[in-house]
């Protein structure tokens, strides 16, 4: 039971990074109607998690402490009260508690009590997400995605786990990136040394990590006291395995294992192979490893004297049901085991078979009684033999129930062994999560590298030479362009990303967001040099994700994003924005997105990605010199007909937009396009009148311009057409353009209204 409580927005924003780590499948809220509890609802649905509303009294805490008296496993030396535990003074995590208490009927079921430990759960320890970047970033399959678009996603990317337990912690931690430099550069450490060490990489994967089951779940079936004999030997083959995984690592480098693999992995490894060492002697002495192979986990029948002692009796009664075949087959003048055989069944148990070509054998044979005629033959038993049979089934089933009594009694003792147990499947989880991103790293088409990470306090930098975006260059057919990221404090923290449709704008930012992210769950990454600071917050506002919540336009999600990425966001954070704007008018669209992008760059101070078609913002470091331009580069034929995309970024801002010739690649009818050249000679011919003008002066200009338009159309609109002729009514329309031309804005003029 982890617990926490927290301060938060009024958008809950800490919460939603809380649910996007832990995933929860469900979430209990407490019936009441308010504007928190519609937020809440919307978070959690979005983040996929199901909500389930629980009465108020749910979460009374009355109960609380004689429930935890139960549920809770109390250390050694510990006080056995759940009252003195630290968390019970949570107040309304308590209640939370409570209602999950009652919700799970956790007290009512006696298996439950003693399996429990309430930790405190650190948020603190991890890089802020939103579910925006965890959308914009790809970070986890979209559910029900097809194998051969597991590299679509960052998770499907670095997942080449291979024991249940190791997928599970790589899924954590891909929502779990930290914030501690020493836990990165630990799990940093040991990819090194798994990527320097092909043969103890391959080792490890093909020998040793395959053949692991889950012990996670093995331990916790022991703990519940639910396991089989069969689950032991499982666990007893692990441990046999175990030595020769441990001697592979302490081979790593020639046998001079590099201290942090030492440390962190095979002494923990030494000390949890010895602790489970009479595990494995117990299910030596206890268990008959001679029906192992034919599938049977049985108790062996000297390791207990009852059971022996009906052991022999069995096999007796063995002897003489098989001696019974002879007599019959005499009595019957049948070949044994030919003509005649003897079986057995758990319908019937013993008895004998004939096919039905053989039947007549029997007919007038009044000593023998047919069990049943089939297809495959008669089966039937002598009066002698149903007594033997009888007298075996009721030995068998009490020694079935001495066998039982002996495995719950080895299963009790076992229940010790599940805490080790427990740590030895999180170790192994370790080792084969480090083990998939060396394997990610090394088969990758481009070199990754190790990032050096440096303290989020100093001298805040992210230098991404020739940065790949991991996902995309997996894909077929994709010879993927790699670029350089280069942010720094007080020189560079936003770069305003301009450039043609499809121009590799978005994979560019993003590929910073998923560099960034991998380095920060200890990953290698796709550069050929990586050196950046630790980061607080991954936040991003990217289009793709709008039609996520139900009942909000593209504009207001947009919107609740970006004011979202604005109150999380601190200079130690990186924000990803791409296309902001886009719903709303051009002129207000391009005005936020400026207003945001210099707020980022002058207050925040966060490092940030901004993509846009908002040619207005590159004109923002002339105002902000912490904003830097670079553009993606696209060529275009002579004739003028095609476009081919470098996908290169170079600084400054793109000179050039190609939306025609992304409409002519698209076989836009012709007139179309012949339209669309007009209206952008036009507006150019307007550009080139104001463009000595500053920003400032151009919006104050346009805005003008647009008052004048719209006074002129409802001028316009109160003509009387109806009374006016043709030429009046001309006259008219003319007398209020001349009106609105005198007034000389530049803006009315270009749009030709002069003509
Ligand atoms: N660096 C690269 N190397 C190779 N291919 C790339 C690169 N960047 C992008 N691409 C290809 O171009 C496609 C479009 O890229 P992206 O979506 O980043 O463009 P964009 O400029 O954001 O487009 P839009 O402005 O239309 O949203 C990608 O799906 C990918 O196939």
């Amino acid at each position: 039971m982890s617990l926490c409580e927290f301060p938060d927005d009024e958008h809950f924003s800490n919460l939603e990074a809380m649910v996007v780590q832990i995933g929860p499948k469900e979430v209990l809220i407490p019936a009441e109607v308010s504007l928190e509890a519609d937020k809440i609802k919307m978070i959690m649905e979005r983040s996929g998690a199901l909500v389930t509303v629980c009465k108020k009294s749910d979460f009374s805490t009355d109960n609380l402490v004689q429930d935890m008296n139960k549920l809770i496993l109390f250390k050694e030396g510990q006080q056995q009260n759940s009252n003195a535990l630290p968390q019970m003074n949570f107040a309304t995590a308590t209640s939370a508690l409570a209602a999950l208490v009652k919700y799970l009927e956790l007290c009512s079921d006696q298996e439950n009590f003693g399996q429990f430990v309430m930790v405190t759960l650190d948020q603190a320890r991890y890089v802020y997400l939103d579910t925006a970047a965890v959308n914009a970033l790809n970070l986890l399959p979209t559910p029900g995605a097809m194998a051969h678009r597991r590299n679509h996603s960052v998770l499907g990317l670095l997942d080449k786990c291979c024991t249940p337990q190791g997928h599970r912690l790589l899924s954590q931690w891909v929502k779990q990136p930290l914030k501690d430099l020493a836990a990165i550069n630990e799990r940093l450490d040991v990819v090194e040394c798994l990527i320097d060490d092909m043969e103890l990489r391959q080792a490890l994967l093909e020998d040793h990590l395959r053949r692991i089951p889950d012990l996670q779940a093995l331990a916790k079936r022991i703990q519940r006291k639910k396991a089989t004999m069969q689950d032991c030997y499982r666990i007893y083959q692990a441990m046999q395995r175990l030595p020769m995984l441990l001697d592979a690592l302490k081979n790593q480098n020639g046998g001079h294992a590099h201290p942090t693999l030492r440390t962190v992995l095979i002494e923990p490894l030494q000390e949890l192979i010895g602790d489970m060492k009479n595990f494995q002697e117990m299910i030596e002495t206890t268990l008959d490893m001679d029906y192992v192979d034919k599938g049977e986990f049985l108790i062996k029948p000297e390791f207990d004297e009852e059971l022996q002692e009906m052991r022999e009796k069995m096999n007796e009664l063995e002897d003489k049901i098989k001696s019974q075949l002879n007599k019959a087959a005499r009595d019957l003048s049948l070949e044994p085991h030919k003509t005649i055989k003897l079986e057995s069944n758990s319908q019937y148990g013993y008895f004998f078979r004939v096919s039905l070509k053989d039947e007549k054998a029997l007919r007038g044979q009044s000593t023998y009684t047919v069990l049943d005629s089939v297809k495959n033959g008669v089966k039937f038993r002598s009066q002698k033999m149903t007594n033997l049979n009888e007298e075996y089934s009721q030995l068998k089933e009490q020694y079935t129930e001495q066998q039982k009594k002996i495995v719950s009694e080895v299963i009790t003792v076992a229940v010790s062994y599940s805490n080790p147990l427990q740590q030895l499947s999180d170790v192994l989880a370790w080792l084969d999560v480090v083990t998939s991103f060396a394997a990610v790293a090394a088969g990758a088409p481009g070199p990754y590298v190790r990032p050096t990470m440096l303290e989020g306090g100093g001298q805040r930098v992210m230098r991404l030479k020739q940065c790949r975006h991991p996902c995309l260059e997996m894909l077929t057919n994709t010879t993927y362009i790699p670029n350089d990221i280069h942010m720094e404090a007080d020189k560079c923290t936003l770069l305003m990303v301009t450039g043609p449709n499809m121009g590799g704008k978005s994979t560019y930012i993003r590929s910073a967001g998923v560099t960034a992210l991998l380095a920060h769950i200890g990953c290698f990454v796709p550069c050929d040099a990586a050196e950046m600071s630790v980061l607080d917050a991954i936040l991003a506002r990217v289009g793709a994700s709008d039609s996520q919540i139900k009942g909000m336009s593209t504009f207001m999600v947009e919107m609740v994003e970006t004011a979202s990425i604005l109150r999380m966001a601190t200079p130690n954070s990186l924000v990803i924005i791409d296309e902001l704007g886009r719903g709303t008018s051009t002129y207000e669209g391009c005005g936020i997105a400026w207003a945001i992008a210099e707020y980022l760059a002058k207050e925040v101070k966060a490092f940030s990605l901004f993509a846009t078609h908002f040619h207005e913002l590159t004109r923002l470091p002339e105002e902000v010199p912490t904003v830097h331009n670079c553009h993606v580069t696209a060529v275009t034929s002579d004739d003028e007909n095609s476009l081919t995309l470098l996908y290169e970024v170079r600084p400054g801002a793109c000179d050039q937009s190609f939306g025609i010739h992304c409409a002519k690649m698209a076989r836009f009818p012709t007139h179309v396009i012949d339209d669309a050249k007009q209206k952008l000679a036009d507006l150019e011919d307007y550009q080139g009148d104001i463009s000595a003008s500053d920003s400032a002066t151009k919006r104050k200009i346009i805005k003008e311009g647009e008052e004048l338009i719209s006074e002129f159309l409802s001028e316009c609109k109160k003509l009387k057409k109806d009374e006016l002729s043709d030429e009046d009514l001309e006259k008219a329309v003319t007398k209020l353009k001349d009106e609105i031309i005198k007034k000389n804005n530049p803006y009315v003029s270009a749009l030709g209204v002069a003509a």
